[in-house]
C-alpha cells in the first residue's frame, strides 16, 4: 500500500498454534491487512520463550525476542496469544495503560479478570477485543455486542469446546477410546496447553461466563458457572444414548430468569439426533442465541485450531488498528445491568435422562414412577432394554436385576436432585447408573 505515514506497529506475544498463524499472515499478507486497516501496518516483533523452538510457520529471526515487556512498550497494538493468567494479564494491563490497543484469545483470563481489564481499557480509551476467545473463528461476540444490542437476549446455548466435541464425536462415531481421541485433538492444535481445562469443562465454563457477561450485560466470572466435564461420560452412556436416539454433547448454557438472575452451566447433555446442535461434528462449534425479537439464531464454524482461530484474531486486529488510528473506541465487557446476578444450578430447568438398575420383581415400575410423581417430576418416556411382560413389568431371566431408562419433562434441577436422592434410598433401586440432562428445544 503506497503511503508515507509511519506504519502502525503490532507486537505479538506468543507463537504457538494460533500465534504462529497470525505472524504468518501479518508477514505474508501485510498489504492486505494494511488495506483493510486503511493505513500501513508492520509486525514489529514476536515475544517467545525460546527463539530456537520449532514453530508451525518459521518466523523471521529478526522479529523474535524473549523480552515481552520491551515489545509491549514500543507498539501500537498488542496481540496476546500466550494463554494462562500470568504474565498475560500484566502484559495486557501494561499495554492498555500506555494507550496501546489489545487483542487476545485468552478466555481463561477474560473469565477471571475481564471486567477489570475492560475498565482499564475504557479508562485509557483504547480497544480490547477478544473474538477468538469464544467459538474460535466463529463471529459470535461481535454479533452479541453489536448486532443484537437493540434486542434482549434470553438464552445462549452452545458447543464451545472443540476438543471435547472432537472426543465425544470420535467415541460416538468410531468407538474410539477417550485417551486416543484426546491425543489426536492435541496433535491437531485444538487442546489447551493443559488439556485438563478442556476435558473438565473449565474452558467451556470460561466461555459461558464471557457469553453470559456480554449477552446479559452483567459481570459474570468462571466462578458463577456450574461446571461438569466429560471425564465421567462412559462408552456405555454413549451407546445407551444412541440406542434411544440421542447424542451426548458438552453444552455451555447461559439462561436468564427475568427478575431473578441467570443460570450459567456447562455439562454433558443429551440431544435428540434431529437437533441442529447434534450434527455439529469434530472440532466444530455452534452457538444458539435466543433473543426476544430476533428469535432463535445459530452461529456455526470452526471453534478451534491455529489457522481458523487466527482469522478471528486478525479481524480484531484490523478493528483495533483502525480504532488506534482514529483514536478512541467503545469499551467492551461493560456491565450495566446491576440487577443481574448468577443463580445456583438448582434454579435451572431442563429435562433429564435417568438410568437405573432395579430389582427384577413386580411393582417396581410403579414404585419408581411414584418417586418421580412425589417430587413433581413428570416422566415423558420410560424404556426397558430387554423384554417387558404384558403388565408392563420388567421381565428378564437374569437375577442381576433390570435396567430402566427414564426421560423426564422439564423439571427444576432441585426437584430432580431430590428425586435421585429418594430413588437411591429405595430398596428396589440397586444403582442410579447415570443422570444426564437433555435439551430438546426452547419450548419443551
Ligand atoms: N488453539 C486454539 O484452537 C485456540 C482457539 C481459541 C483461543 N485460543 C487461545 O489462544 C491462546 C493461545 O493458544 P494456542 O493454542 O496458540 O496456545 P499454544 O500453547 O500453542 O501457544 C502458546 C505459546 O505461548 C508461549 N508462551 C507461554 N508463555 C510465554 C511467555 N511468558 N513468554 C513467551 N512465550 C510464552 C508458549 O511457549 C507457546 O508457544 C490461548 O489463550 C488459547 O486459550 C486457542
Ligand atoms: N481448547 C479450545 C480451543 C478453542 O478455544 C477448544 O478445544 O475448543
Ligand atoms: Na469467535
Amino acid at each position: 500500500m503506497a503511503s508515507t505515514a509511519a506504519p502502525l506497529t503490532i507486537g505479538l506475544l506468543g507463537a504457538g498454534s494460533v500465534g504462529s498463524q497470525v505472524a504468518r499472515t501479518l508477514v505474508e499478507e501485510r498489504e492486505l491487512i494494511s488495506s483493510r486497516v486503511g493505513a500501513p501496518v508492520r509486525l514489529a516483533g514476536v515475544a517467545v520463550r525460546d527463539v530456537e523452538a520449532p514453530r508451525d510457520w518459521r518466523i523471521p529471526g529478526e522479529l523474535l525476542t524473549t523480552d515481552a515487556e520491551a515489545l509491549v512498550d514500543q507498539v501500537d497494538v498488542v496481540v496476546e496469544l500466550l494463554g494462562g493468567l500470568e504474565p498475560a494479564a500484566s502484559l495486557i494491563e501494561r499495554a492498555l495503560r500506555r494507550g496501546a490497543g489489545v487483542v487476545t484469545g485468552n478466555k481463561a483470563l477474560l473469565a477471571t479478570r475481564g471486567a477489570e481489564l475492560a475498565a482499564i481499557a475504557a479508562e485509557a480509551d483504547v480497544p480490547l477485543h477478544y473474538e477468538a476467545a469464544v467459538g474460535g473463528a466463529i463471529p459470535i461476540l461481535r454479533p452479541i455486542q453489536e448486532s443484537l444490542s437493540g434486542d434482549r437476549i434470553t438464552k445462549v446455548m452452545g458447543i464451545v469446546n472443540g476438543t471435547t466435541n472432537y472426543i465425544l464425536d470420535q467415541m460416538d462415531t468410531t468407538g474410539a477410546a477417550f485417551d486416543d481421541a484426546l491425543h489426536e485433538a492435541q496433535r491437531l492444535g485444538y487442546a489447551e496447553a493443559d488439556p485438563t481445562a478442556d476435558v473438565e469443562g473449565h474452558d467451556a465454563a470460561a466461555k459461558a461466563a464471557i457469553l453470559g457477561t456480554l449477552g446479559f450485560h452483567a459481570p459474570f466470572t468462571i466462578d458463577d458457572v456450574h461446571c461438569e466435564g466429560i471425564t465421567q461420560v462412559t462408552s456405555s452412556d454413549i451407546e445407551a444414548a444412541a440406542a434411544s436416539g440421542y447424542v451426548i454433547k458438552l453444552l455451555a448454557i447461559a439462561e436468564r430468569f427475568d427478575g431473578e438472575g441467570a443460570v450459567l452451566r456447562v455439562h454433558p447433555t443429551l440431544l435428540p439426533r434431529t437437533h441442529p446442535l447434534a450434527s455439529v461434528r469434530g472440532a466444530f462449534n455452534a452457538v444458539f442465541v435466543v433473543a426476544e425479537n430476533a428469535g432463535e439464531l445459530m452461529f456455526y464454524g470452526q471453534g478451534a485450531g491455529g489457522l481458523p482461530t487466527s482469522s478471528a484474531v486478525l479481524g480484531d486486529l484490523v478493528s483495533a488498528a483502525r480504532s488506534v488510528r482514529t483514536a478512541g473506541a467503545p469499551a467492551e465487557l461493560s456491565a450495566t445491568d446491576t440487577t443481574m446476578t448468577a443463580l445456583p444450578i438448582t434454579k435451572a430447568t431442563t429435562r433429564y435422562y435417568v438410568d437405573l438398575e432395579v430389582a427384577d420383581r413386580e411393582g417396581v415400575i410403579a414404585e419408581i414412577a411414584r418417586v418421580f410423581a412425589d417430587h413433581h417430576v413428570s416422566i415423558e418416556a420410560m424404556r426397558q432394554p430387554g423384554s417387558v411382560s404384558a403388565d408392563g413389568e420388567v421381565d428378564t431371566d437374569q437375577d442381576s436385576g433390570a435396567i430402566v431408562q427414564i426421560v423426564t419433562h422439564q423439571a427444576r434441577e432441585k426437584a430432580l436432585a431430590d428425586t435421585v436422592e429418594t430413588l437411591k434410598e429405595k430398596e428396589v433401586v440397586r444403582a442410579v447408573s447415570s443422570v444426564l440432562r437433555v435439551e430438546i428445544d426452547q419450548q419443551s
